[in-house]
């Protein structure tokens, strides 16, 4: 697996330490376990695990600053705890609606000592007002929904990022409170999928 995990990492040009190559590792080991008995997430061959959640996660590293991040909907980690791992100056809030899930993160982020990562338990319209310069989700809800209950959270001059499979025609024609800032076609070695990260602004 690691030969895999390095082969893709080159393929995307992201050049992460060892050390937080053993970590995203030991990350898919946590899921793959944990997903025996708590069913976090649909896939569950470690293959697939490594390029459909760790992979399609770190696609979008570039695009992410260096301060504060907030995942919606995150389930099992996705993208947050890949980001986190990859980047370990930048916060990162993760929030599921579901208690399970938000165990599973709480205790990866002990075990892999992730000090810049938070897990909260609660649906993401109930949470305090706290700005975000950037806040990501990844098969959460439409367009429309994310930026309706995600709107007090973002800060001044934020930005969503939605991870999308298809470039969301229908779902832009709709959305209101919120513009397009920019499309971004991802590639992820092994994943024979469309995959776009749809950044959108405040209107
Ligand atoms: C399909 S899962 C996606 C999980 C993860 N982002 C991924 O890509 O694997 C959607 C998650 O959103 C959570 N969710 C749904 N509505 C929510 C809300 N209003 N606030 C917080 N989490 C919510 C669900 O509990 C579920 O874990």
């Amino acid at each position: 697996m690691k030969e895999r995990l390095d082969a893709a990492l080159a393929a995307m040009g992201l050049d992460l330490p060892g050390a937080c190559r053993e970590q995203l590792l030991a990350y898919l080991d946590l899921l793959r376990k944990w997903n025996k008995t708590y069913n976090l997430t649909a896939i569950h061959e470690p293959e697939r695990m490594l390029t459909h959640h760790l992979l399609d996660s770190l696609a979008v590293l570039p695009y992410i600053g260096a301060e504060r991040l907030l995942d919606v909907g995150a389930g099992a980690g996705l993208p947050g705890i890949p980001l986190a791992i990859a980047r370990p100056g930048l916060a990162v809030t993760l929030i599921d609606a579901s208690h399970k899930k938000v165990a599973f993160m709480h205790q990866a982020a002990i075990e892999l000592g992730l000090d810049n990562v938070k897990a909260v338990h609660g649906r993401v319209e109930q949470l305090p007002a706290a700005p975000f310069p950037q806040i990501i989700s990844r098969a959460f809800s439409d367009l429309s929904d994310f930026v309706r209950l995600t709107r007090p959270l973002l800060a001044e001059g934020g930005e969503w990022l939605a991870m999308k499979g298809l470039f969301p025609n229908e779902e832009l024609a709709q959305l209101k409170g919120a513009r397009l800032k920019r499309d971004i076609e991802l590639a992820v070695p092994g994943l024979d999928a469309n995959r776009h990260l749809i950044v959108l602004e405040a209107a």
